[in-house]
Order: structure tokens, then C-alpha cells, then sequence
């Protein structure tokens, strides 16, 4: 089965050469892209889709959330816009309402979510563990995420639970519940900042999951100045998330991660991940969006979605918040919000290692996610900021809003 995709007035394609095309089109073959180019030179196919002059992106790739919680944190948020400030602490809240729901109600809740994701166009998602907190709970959890994400982070190291001592529960997290949670997951991640987990006992944390074959991720720099973005880059971890506290040092360490990137082929760098919808939630500086592309930095931007700090999947209000308040372009933004959380997923390139096609993208023979804009350019998600502007969205080839 083939589908043509004609009349896009704007072809944002985020491919190698960030090609947007003019008057283009597309043609889906199964869950692939088999063909791109002016709509005038497009092949036959077995269905044709009209989109009307509108503006086709590749879906969006949300390489940071923290899908799978029971309960919510509306006090901690009046409080919060009442001038509090943000502390991990308020995780063990959510912890406990994690904890006392079923696999089944945290399912349906993660499930909704997920859908609620997809009609803004986020095609491909990754989620995190870190609610559960125990070797029993954070199984019970990577399982249930692993049901729902299209990748899956082990995150015990969120918070040292209450009453609990922090070096034993280090020994827990690279314990039994390392082992317990590894076959469900791809990547691990520690959150290295005040409150939750210091450097010494992040680092026991990422060597002890890299040994155990995981790809990292760390959430670093985020209330304060910290090591969370030194450590990412000397253990290779794929992507530092949060970053909104930069020393000269730290962006200098990132760009030269990305010194001998060659497209995909040879190893990778740390993407930067910026996460503004949480920034603007916690009252925190805007990562320095940027300051990091200016200086070479990969950039991902992500929903962050999580009762505390971010709730909402909204990639498009992201997108928007990277442009009108973060200083990058809407090329820039788009193409952090979908090439740049693939990048940070190991999934921009090819078929990766278990097989999957390459995301975030538009180019042929990566998979057909696609997200159609109720506008005729890219440049409206930013100047009509606020409007439901996803008209359509395939994901792997199949047309699912
Ligand atoms: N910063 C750490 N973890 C989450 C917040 C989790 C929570 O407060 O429940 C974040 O990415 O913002
Ligand atoms: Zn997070």
C-alpha cells in the first residue's frame, strides 16, 4: 500500500542538508518514506492525500518524559506561582500515589497520556522510570512503561526515599534493582543536583548501568551550577537534560563532544536537552538554547511531561516557548524537537541495532512519522503562539489523527 502526500507548501524536511522544500510532496510506502521531491515529479501511488497547501514536519520526538505517575501536584504549583521554589522533594509525593495504584490504573493513565501526546504529534516517545523507588516498584514500573514509551530509562536514582539511608539506596539502585529493571530498559539515568543525588553517587549510578549495557542519560544542572554536565560528557552519556546553569566550561566540554560527529556513523557526542515548558513551570533561567547551538552544542528540546515540574506533552508549545523566548530560529526549534531528540535516543540514523528505522526525520527509507500543520509554514507554531495547529499525523505510516 502507497501513499502520496501532495500539495505541502512547506517541506520542513530536518534531513542532512535541512532541505525544506516548496510545493512538495511525499509518498509513504508501509511504515517508510520511499519517495520526497516537488509535487510536480511525484509517482503514482495507491491513495493520494491532499494536504491543501498546508506545512508537513517529521512527528515530534519527545526523548524526555516521565509518563507513567498516578496522582497530581496542583498545590505544590500554587505554591510554587505563589513564590516557592522548586525542590526534588516533591517526587516522594508522587512516589506515594505511584506506589498505592495498580499496574492496570497506571497503564490507563500512561495509555491516555500517551494519546493525548499523539494528537499534538508526538510520534515517538521516550519515558522514564523514577516514581516507584524501590526494587519491586521501579520493575513494576519499567514494565508498564515499556507497555506504552517507544524507549524506556530506568530512573531509580529520582530521589533517595524518604527514611531510607543515601549510600544503601545507591546500593539498591545498583543492585537488585538494576538487575530487576535492566531487561525492560535501553537507557538509565540519575538526577545529579542538590536534594537528590551528588556526583560521587552519580557516578557509582551511570558506571554501575553502563557495565550493565544501558545507555545514559543524566538530569544535570537544573536548580544550580553542578556536575551533572561534566560527568554526562566524560561517561558518553547520550544526552544532559535540564542544563539551565552553565559554566563557560560545561558548554565548551559539549561542543567538544560533537568534535568528530560524522553523521551517525562513528560515535556520538551529549546532546544538550532543553525542556522550556518545565523551565517556565519552575521559574528557572530558560536553558541557553542559544549559547549551546552557537557553540556547536547538538540540541534536543522535550515536553519533560511530569506532575511537578512539567505537566504537559505539548511539543508544539515547546517549540514555540525555544523560539519567542529562548532565541532560536523555527528551523532551529523544529529541528530540536524532532532530529534532536532522535539524535538524543540513539535513533536518527538508519535501522539502529534492534532494528527500528530512523525517527525525527524526513528522508526516504526512515519511518513515515509525520505531522501535518493547520498552517502553511513551520513559522506559525511561533507567530500564532497557543493554536491547535496539528491538522493530521501518521506515525509509521499509518494516519492516526
Ligand atoms: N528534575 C527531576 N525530575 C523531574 C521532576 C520530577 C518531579 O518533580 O516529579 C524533572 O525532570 O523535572
Ligand atoms: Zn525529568
Amino acid at each position: 500500500m502507497s501513499l502520496l502526500i501532495t500539495n505541502i507548501a512547506e517541506l520542513m524536511t530536518q534531513d542532512g542538508e535541512h532541505r525544506v522544500l516548496k510545493n512538495a510532496a511525499v509518498v509513504v510506502e508501509g511504515e517508510r518514506i520511499a519517495w520526497i521531491g516537488q509535487a510536480d515529479d511525484a509517482p503514482a501511488a495507491d491513495e493520494v492525500y491532499d494536504a491543501e497547501g498546508r506545512a508537513l514536519l517529521p512527528g515530534w520526538v519527545d526523548s524526555h518524559t516521565h509518563l507513567v505517575f498516578a496522582g497530581d501536584r496542583t498545590a505544590e504549583f500554587e505554591a510554587r506561582m505563589a513564590g516557592e521554589s522548586y525542590s526534588a522533594g516533591g517526587i516522594g509525593v508522587t512516589m506515594n500515589a505511584t506506589r498505592a495504584a495498580s499496574d492496570e490504573e497506571l497503564l490507563d493513565l500512561a495509555r491516555a497520556r500517551r494519546a493525548e501526546a499523539l494528537r499534538g504529534g508526538t510520534t515517538y516517545l521516550e519515558a522514564k522510570t523514577g516514581y516507584g523507588l524501590s526494587t519491586e516498584h521501579e520493575e513494576a514500573l519499567a514494565r508498564v512503561t515499556a507497555q506504552v514509551a517507544d524507549e524506556v530509562t530506568f530512573l531509580g536514582a529520582h530521589l533517595v526515599p524518604k527514611g531510607a539511608e543515601p549510600d544503601a539506596y545507591v546500593d539498591e539502585v545498583v543492585g537488585p534493582m538494576l538487575t530487576a529493571v535492566s531487561p525492560h530498559a535501553r537507557w538509565a539515568d540519575v538526577f545529579c543536583e542538590r536534594g537528590a543525588f551528588d556526583e560521587a553517587q552519580s557516578r557509582r549510578v551511570l558506571e554501575a548501568c553502563a557495565a550493565a549495557g544501558l545507555g545514559l542519560r543524566v538530569h544535570g544542572n537544573q536548580l544550580g551550577p553542578g556536575a551533572g554536565v561534566r560527568l554526562a560528557v566524560e561517561l558518553g552519556a547520550a544526552s544532559v537534560d535540564h542544563v539551565n546553569h552553565l559554566e563557560d566550561s560545561d558548554v565548551t566540554a559539549l561542543a567538544d563532544s560533537w568534535a568528530a560527529y560524522d553523521g551517525g556513523r562513528g560515535p556520538r557526542g551529549t546532546v544538550a536537552t532543553c525542556l522550556p515548558a518545565c523551565d517556565l513551570s519552575t521559574r528557572e533561567p530558560l536553558a541557553p538554547g542559544r549559547r549551546l547551538l552557537d557553540a556547536g552544542v547538538q540540541v534536543a528540546i522535550a515536553s519533560n511531561l511530569n506532575p511537578g515540574t512539567s505537566y504537559t506533552s505539548a511539543m508544539n508549545y515547546c517549540v514555540t516557548t525555544a523560539v519567542l523566548q529562548m532565541g532560536l530560529s523555527v528551523h532551529e526549534a523544529v529541528r530540536a524537537a524532532t532530529f534532536g531528540g532522535a539524535l538524543a535516543l540513539h535513533r536518527e540514523v538508519g535501522e539502529d541495532v534492534d532494528g527500528r528505522r530512523a525517527v525525527g526525520s524526513i528522508a526516504v527509507g526512515h519511518r513515515a512519522d509525520l505531522h501535518l500543520l493547520n498552517a502553511p509554514s513551520a513559522t506559525h507554531l511561533a507567530y500564532r503562539p497557543g493554536m491547535p495547529l496539528t491538522h493530521a499525523v501518521w506515525q509509521a505510516g499509518v494516519q492516526v489523527v
